[in-house]
């Protein structure tokens, strides 16, 4: 692992899918360190979702993937498929947005904590039944959901409990799809916080995606922006949110609400996101950016310092920014 912290490296990631005209990600560079909550934002379709899974190497059928990602310093995308199972098994885990996706309506809680701990790592039944009732307390449950059935437990209360089975071969890493988009926002801030709790105690490292910014600020430590396949901004979330320095960024943010002015008219990203079937010259964003000049339709930009616009060294977007919002 070139960084020994880093518990998930992401360099130069592409994926291709049939009967496209681009990559559906596009160089994509990430990392993720030790106890650290990173946030992978953008609209619906850039890519985040395929960017988390193809960590874990959970790629559509026919999928051609390019680049290289290590998980505690191991290379996924070349180890064998055994290795690739123990791994899923134990180092990376993987929390899902509807929870009852990932229970077993028919299976008491009980079992559903301790069954794969038993089957990978063969540990006896009274110690996984242990280490279940040490990570229930961890994310706020008592030990009476052992025996109850999914059905007998809310939204909230089954993350929770997805959240504890996901942590129960103690791994160094968590992948976060939108974990708490099916929630109410009651919920959804105890499972922030919860996963904010569980970074420190045990030293995990989590990727959160989310397409809710409010959400990854109350969050992350980091922000990645994504935009139709690629990384258009990266760095710290308290800067990236409060002075934004690619177009993009600056955009989302005018159209999520705040908290201090939740009435506040939203300036809405006109166009679409490029589909699949559209290929790109130049920067992806270009069609839409209120700031485009000849040169970003004609040259791609490369990450530079975090951010990959021809115009981030002359953009004040902070300032822009108030501008774009109007109360209403
Ligand atoms: N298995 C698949 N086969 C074909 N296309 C796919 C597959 N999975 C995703 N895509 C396409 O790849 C693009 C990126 O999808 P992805 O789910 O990663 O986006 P996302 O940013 O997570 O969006 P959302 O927030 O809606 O989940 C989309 O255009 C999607 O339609």
């Amino acid at each position: 692992m070139s960084v020994e912290t880093n518990v998930l490296e992401i360099e130069g990631l592409a994926l291709h899918l049939p009967r496209t005209a681009r990559p559906v990600l596009n160089g994509v560079d990430l990392t993720v360190g030790a106890a650290e909550i990173v946030a992978l934002v953008g609209e619906s379709g850039s890519g985040k979702s395929l960017t988390l899974r193809a960590a874990l190497r959970l790629l559509p059928r026919q999928a051609t993937v390019r680049g290289s990602i290590r998980i505690a310093g191991e290379d996924v995308l070349t180890m064998t498929t055994t290795r690739l199972r123990d791994l899923r098994a134990g180092t990376a885990s993987m929390v899902f947005q509807d929870p009852r996706a990932a229970i077993n309506p028919l299976r008491r809680i009980g079992d559903f904590l301790t069954e794969s701990t038993r089957t990978n790592r063969a540990v006896a039944d009274e110690l996984a039944t242990a280490r279940a009732r040490e990570l229930l307390a961890a994310v706020g449950l008592t030990d009476r959901v052992l025996l109850q059935y999914p059905h007998e437990l809310s939204g909230g209360m089954l993350q929770r409990i997805v959240i504890a089975s996901a942590l129960m071969s103690d791994p160094r890493l968590l992948l976060c799809d939108e974990p708490t988009t099916a929630l109410d926002v009651t919920t959804q801030a105890e499972i922030v916080a919860l996963l904010a709790r569980i970074r420190r105690r045990f030293g995990t490292g989590v990727l959160f995606v989310t397409h809710d910014l409010g959400l990854a600020a109350a969050i992350s430590d980091r922000v990645f922006v994504m935009y139709a396949g690629r990384i258009v901004e990266h760095g710290p979330a308290d800067s990236l949110f409060g002075a934004p320095r690619h177009p993009y960024t600056a955009a989302l943010l005018a159209s999520t609400p705040r908290l201090e002015a939740p009435s506040a008219r939203l300036a809405a990203i006109s166009g679409q996101p490029p589909d699949l079937h559209t290929e790109l010259t130049g920067c992806p964003f270009a069609a839409r950016c209120p700031y485009v000049i000849d040169r970003c339709r004609a040259e791609r930009p490369e990450p530079e310092e975090g951010v990959a616009c021809h115009r981030a060294g002359e953009l004040v977007l902070s300032a822009l920014l108030e501008g774009d919002r109007c109360d209403g």
